[in-house]
């Protein structure tokens, strides 16, 4: 599962460069972080449309649609996955209500 995810964060990294011709990774990239990061909203949508209707399989579809772009947002940000890994790993035995409770201003 993580080799899948670094995996994917190093073709990224390497597809940025590309011609926006030969690669969409490099395409959306040159359309710039608010196209990302619509494309991100976009396929989340679809995966809340296709988990209403109780489609699985189109579900995990548009999951992987999503983790796709949620990498690629990450990227452009200079962030990896292995940073939300690390904010995930430090609410390790946190209640998310006392979480909610601590929480200042976001
Ligand atoms: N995992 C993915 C991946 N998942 C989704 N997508 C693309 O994300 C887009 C999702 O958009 P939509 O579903 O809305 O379909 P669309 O009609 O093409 O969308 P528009 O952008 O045209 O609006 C599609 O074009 C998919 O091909 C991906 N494109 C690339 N990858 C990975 O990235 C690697 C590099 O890709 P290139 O940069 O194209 O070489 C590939 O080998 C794959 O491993």
């Amino acid at each position: 599962m993580s080799e899948t995810i670094d995996r994917l964060e190093e073709v990224i990294r390497i597809r940025r460069k590309e011609s926006p011709k030969k690669s969409y990774v490099a395409k959306l990239r040159s359309k710039g972080r608010q196209q990302i990061a619509k494309k991100l909203g976009e396929e989340a949508v679809e995966v809340v449309i296709a988990a209403m209707l109780g489609k699985k399989k189109q579900v995990i579809a548009e999951s992987a649609d999503m983790m796709f772009h949620h990498l690629m947002l990450l990227a452009d940000m200079g962030l990896s996955i292995h940073d939300v890994f690390a904010e995930l790993e430090s609410r390790k035995g946190m209640s998310g209500l006392e979480e909610k409770a601590n929480r200042k201003d976001g």
